[in-house]
């Protein structure tokens, strides 16, 4: 069946091994995301919002249910095929900007574009792009530790859309930084939404990011407790 959802979540449900038991982080989660969305998960910490995120990342598998990313089933895929669809489709920005610390700020963007087939030229003109976008084209040749928290976030934004993502996923990117730097944050990737058409879906307690949200989606206890569009 054809719709114009980029992501459908389908009767998810999640359950970890605990012990000899297992805990159930969601259950029987039900969304639909339209290209373009602008939306996040919110809740108390343990309601599952890293978890679903992880599953549209296909970072990890449901225990029921199914996942279409553009109309293709995540649950379905090799481990291949997943770092394929990753690859080619998502981003990631995460709480913790993980670069690699050896590298300079040029190196770390352009490290998802090595496993892609592209002459370097090609990777340069991207890479730059990226870094523009995010306003730091002139400290490409730096290394992480001679830059601030919010550069680094920066930096970690320009890395997870230099593939030019349908989707980014972003697991509470705010909350190492100062109110400042988070504001500056929501700013670049609410253009980078609105210019480049990605798909955002965030995952945060901060009010400065879900003041700015489209659409907030209530977590509590792995289950949706409330989904709002403004
Ligand atoms: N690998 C795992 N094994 C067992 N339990 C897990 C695992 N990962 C997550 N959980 C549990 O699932 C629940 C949901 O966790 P999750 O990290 O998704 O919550 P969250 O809403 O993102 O919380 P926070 O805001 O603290 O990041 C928690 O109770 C957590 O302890």
């Amino acid at each position: 069946m054809e719709t114009n959802n980029i992501i459908e979540i389908r009767k998810v449900t999640k359950r970890f091994p605990v012990g000899e038991s297992e805990f159930t982080a969601l259950s029987d989660i039900e969304l639909n995301f339209k290209k373009g969305e602008f939306a996040g998960l919110i809740g108390p910490s343990g309601s599952g919002k890293t978890t679903l995120l992880n599953l549209i990342g296909a970072l990890d598998t449901c225990s029921e249910g199914d996942i279409l990313i553009s109309g293709k089933n995540v649950a379905a895929k090799s481990d291949e095929e997943s770092a394929l669809l990753r690859n080619q489709h998502i981003g990631f920005i995460f709480q913790s900007y993980n670069l690699l610390p050896v590298y300079t700020i040029y190196e770390n963007v352009e490290f998802p574009l090595l496993l892609q087939k592209r002459t370097k030229a090609e990777r340069k003109e991207a890479v730059m792009e990226a870094l523009e976008w995010v306003g730091l084209a002139d400290i490409a040749n730096k290394k992480p530790s001679q830059i601030s928290g919010g550069q680094a976030q920066r930096v970690a934004i320009a890395r997870s859309i230099v593939k030019k993502p349908d989707i980014v996923l972003a697991d509470e990117p705010t909350a190492n930084l100062d109110s400042k730097n988070a504001y500056k944050i929501m700013e670049i990737l609410k253009q980078l939404n609105e210019e480049l058409g990605i798909t955002f879906i965030f995952s945060s307690h901060d009010n400065k990011v879900i003041e700015s949200l489209d659409r907030v989606i209530s977590l509590e206890d792995g289950k949706v407790k409330n989904d709002e569009s403004k």
